[in-house]
Order: structure tokens, then C-alpha cells, then sequence
């Protein structure tokens, strides 16, 4: 009898991407100042994708993965090549994509240019069009740094550079691109969110921000009302399941910086609502909190009160 011959291995096939987070401009720079970093903002959304990503065997102990040496230190950087050689695999369920927005960095330049705009063949906007590149890339650079510091393989992935319909386990952000139509414009990191949850169907969404999530009016109003849950119906309509707003409360008023070039709040409802119509649930809220790590661990339950935020999901 003749032994079948061995199989032939196909390649193995993709994982499921669990989640897709955007580290929002607003939660993790100081908006308000040029090129600023929420440091703490960022230690901490990076120290909760650990938490999240954790399958229960990653060790205690930290090990960074960023080797190169920063301004001002003094010393070189560690590398802890015995700790990694030791190391089965770093116990961490890293498959998710984290797409993060440009805040302080990238919006000053480009709405001072109008890159947004279009039209590469005026000087001021090409001149624009490379300073948001520089601007969005050097902070793209800072969050890798972040997330290689808490021990989360990442790579940077710029769209102008490689292009947005990228895989997993990559950095990606908003950035300054070319267009057809206008020659150049402004790609929102809410915008690469939506294409690639179209792409990859991940589990959830995640967009965290400076606020709990989406307000009935902008969150700076006192009587501001924050919206529990949206549902999205299959013609793109959505409604405010909770909670239930009196009288003709019913829509959403949203105001947005005069440097935001990407249409802020308004743009991540769309582009949620897209996301929410393939069943994929998108989660808003606010950085650095409890909520944060459930949203990021995808532990959110619509029926309890105790997570604060915004959840967008679609009509049953
Ligand atoms: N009705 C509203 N509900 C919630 N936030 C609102 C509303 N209207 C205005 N805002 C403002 O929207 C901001 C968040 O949107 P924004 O697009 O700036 O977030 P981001 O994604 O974190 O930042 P970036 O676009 O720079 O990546 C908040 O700072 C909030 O004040
Ligand atoms: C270069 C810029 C301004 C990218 C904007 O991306 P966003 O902050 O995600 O809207």
C-alpha cells in the first residue's frame, strides 16, 4: 500500500483581529498646545492595551522594546536580550490594530496651509503638506516609542508612505495624503478606522478621546447629556436608545476647534455608524479611565450602568 503523500501545508490562515483601537488626538496630546504629548494619557492607554492584550501568561515584569537612546539620557538603553531569549512567547493576544489621531501634531499645520483642502500646486500647500508630514510622522514615532515600552510589538505604518488598507499589528495615523480630485488632502485616523474595520471585521472598535463619549450637545455645555447608546439602522439611521431624552432632545449637536481639519466628533459618529452596520459594536471613551481598559477588553454590557460611554451598535 502506497503512503499518502504529505499533505501540503496551506498557509495558515489569518487571525481574527480583535480589536481596532484609535488612540484620539484629544486623549493623548494637549490639543490646545503646538505638538504637545499627554504623556500620562499615553503611558497609560499603552499600560491598558498590556491589560487587554494580556492571555494570562505575560510576565509581571516589563520588558521594553524600545533600544534606542532618547534626548537627555544619560546612559544607554537597556536591552534585555537574556529576559527575551528566555522567554517562550510574550503571553500577549496582540492582535489588534491601533490607529491613532494627530491632536496637537498635524492639524495646526495643515489647517494653516489648507492641505485639507487640496490643490498641491500652490506652494503654501505643498509646504503645508510636508510640515503635517513631518508633524504627524514624529508623533507616529512617539507612540511606536510607547507602545515599545510596555513590551507591545508594534510597528509604524504611515498611509501616504504604504497605503491605509494595511493588516494587523501595525501603528497607523491620520495623516496628509494624496487624492485624486484635489490632488492632496487630509485623511482622518476615524476615516482609516472605518476602512479597515470594512477589511478586517474585527470583534469591536474602540475610540479613545478626552471625553466618556458622544454628549446630546458639546460636553463644555453643563446640561450636556451623555449618550448611552446609539443603535444604527440597516439604511445608515440612527437613534438614541439611552437614555431616554425628553422632548425634542433627540439629535446631537456637535461643535468643532477651528484647527480641525477632520470634522472631530462629527466625522467618528459617520464613520461609527458605518462600522456599527456590520455588527461590529464601536465603543467611545475617554481615555485613562476604568471604562478605558473595558472598552479596550471589550467587557462592555449595554444592560448595566456602571461603564461610562458611548456604545454604537447595530438595530436587532
Ligand atoms: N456632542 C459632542 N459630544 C462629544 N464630544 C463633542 C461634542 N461636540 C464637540 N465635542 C468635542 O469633540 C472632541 C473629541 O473629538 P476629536 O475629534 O477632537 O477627538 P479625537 O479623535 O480624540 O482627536 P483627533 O481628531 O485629533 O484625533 C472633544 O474634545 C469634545 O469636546
Ligand atoms: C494630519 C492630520 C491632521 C491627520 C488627522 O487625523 P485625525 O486627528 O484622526 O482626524
Amino acid at each position: 500500500m502506497a503512503e499518502a503523500a504529505p499533505k501540503q501545508r496551506s498557509p495558515a490562515a489569518p487571525r481574527p483581529v480583535r480589536c481596532i483601537v484609535k488612540l484620539g488626538g484629544a486623549a493623548i496630546t494637549n490639543k490646545g498646545e503646538l505638538e504637545s504629548i499627554d504623556e500620562e494619557s499615553l503611558r497609560s492607554a499603552c499600560a491598558q492595551l498590556r491589560q487587554a492584550m494580556s492571555d494570562g501568561t505575560a510576565p509581571e515584569k516589563v520588558r521594553g522594546m524600545d533600544w534606542s537612546r532618547r534626548p537627555g539620557d544619560p546612559a544607554d538603553p537597556v536591552v534585555d536580550a537574556e529576559g527575551f531569549a528566555g522567554m517562550a512567547g510574550l503571553g500577549l493576544d496582540s492582535n489588534f490594530v491601533v490607529v491613532h489621531g494627530a491632536g496637537s501634531f498635524g492639524h495646526f499645520q495643515a489647517s494653516r496651509s489648507g492641505v485639507h483642502k487640496g490643490g498641491l500646486h500652490s506652494t503654501l500647500v505643498k509646504a503645508g503638506f510636508v510640515a503635517t508630514r513631518i508633524s504627524v510622522t514624529s508623533l507616529n514615532q512617539e507612540i511606536v516609542r510607547a507602545l515599545a515600552r510596555e513590551g507591545i510589538p508594534s510597528v509604524g505604518m504611515s498611509p501616504f508612505a504604504c497605503g491605509w488598507s494595511t493588516q494587523r499589528r501595525n501603528v497607523l495615523h491620520g495623516d496628509a495624503v494624496l487624492d485624486e480630485s484635489l490632488d492632496c488632502t487630509i485623511l482622518s485616523g476615524d476615516v482609516i478606522i472605518r476602512h479597515l474595520a470594512q477589511l478586517l471585521t474585527p470583534k469591536y472598535v474602540v475610540f479613545l478621546t478626552d471625553v466618556h463619549g458622544v454628549y446630546d450637545r458639546p460636553p463644555t455645555d453643563p446640561n450636556a447629556v451623555l449618550l448611552k447608546e446609539i443603535e444604527v439602522d440597516d439604511n445608515g439611521g440612527w437613534s438614541i436608545v439611552k437614555p431616554a431624552l425628553e422632548g425634542n432632545r433627540k439629535g446631537v449637536e456637535i461643535s468643532v476647534a477651528a484647527h480641525d481639519t477632520t470634522g472631530g466628533m462629527e466625522t467618528k459618529i459617520l464613520e461609527a455608524a458605518v462600522i456599527a452596520r456590520l455588527g461590529v459594536d464601536v465603543y467611545i471613551t475617554k481615555v485613562d479611565t476604568e471604562h478605558s481598559l473595558r472598552a479596550l477588553k471589550g467587557d462592555v454590557n449595554t444592560s448595566s450602568d456602571d461603564w461610562l460611554g458611548t456604545v454604537i451598535r447595530a438595530a436587532k
